[in-house]
């Protein structure tokens, strides 16, 4: 059965969305939210890329990301769905709860069940690219190889 997740606070797969309070520590930074990561690369190198790292929430670090009067990197459209990668893959690997959590969906399909976004999201016609769904069924058969990996080489 299709797994759908949006908001943060939802039991048990909350934990799917960015703006779960899972801290990540990723290019000599520690970010409090895999969207405080993905918001920062916008502006990599920029005080506007520091202001959203430290930002109290992770819906403020996505309103600073979403800010029009700040320019993005040029290459972001290129490089978005990496950024995207490693936040995701480097989150689920750091707290071992939500990996299991991650896991246990074994194969089904994940969706981000938003009706506003049909680029990381089933967006509102259910046919948008869902792309955050996708890099988290890439990232649970990754560390599934990991995990079996790990489990080889101690027993
Ligand atoms: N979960 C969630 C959102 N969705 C998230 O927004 C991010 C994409 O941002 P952008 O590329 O700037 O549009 C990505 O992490 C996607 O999952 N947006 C929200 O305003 N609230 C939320 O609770």
């Amino acid at each position: 059965m299709t797994i759908y997740f949006y908001g943060a606070d939802e039991v048990p797969y909350g934990c799917f969305s960015n703006f779960s309070a899972h801290s990540l520590e990723l290019d000599g930074h520690l970010w409090p939210t895999s969207e405080h990561y993905f918001q920062a690369q916008k502006f990599i190198g920029t005080r506007h890329a520091d202001l959203i790292r430290r930002a109290r929430t992770p819906l403020r670090a996505a309103e600073l990301g979403r800010d029009p009067s700040k320019p993005l990197r040029r290459d972001w459209d290129r490089v978005k769905d990496d950024v995207m990668r490693r936040a995701v893959t480097t989150k689920f690997r750091t707290h071992a709860d939500i990996r299991d959590i991650l896991l246990s969906t074994a194969d089904e399909e994940i969706v981000e069940d938003t009706t506003t976004d049909h680029y990381w999201g089933r967006g509102r016609t259910g046919t948008g690219k869902n792309m955050l769904g996708r890099i988290l069924m890439r990232t649970r058969s990754q560390l599934r190889t990991e995990v079996q990996g790990s489990c080889g080489r101690s027993g």
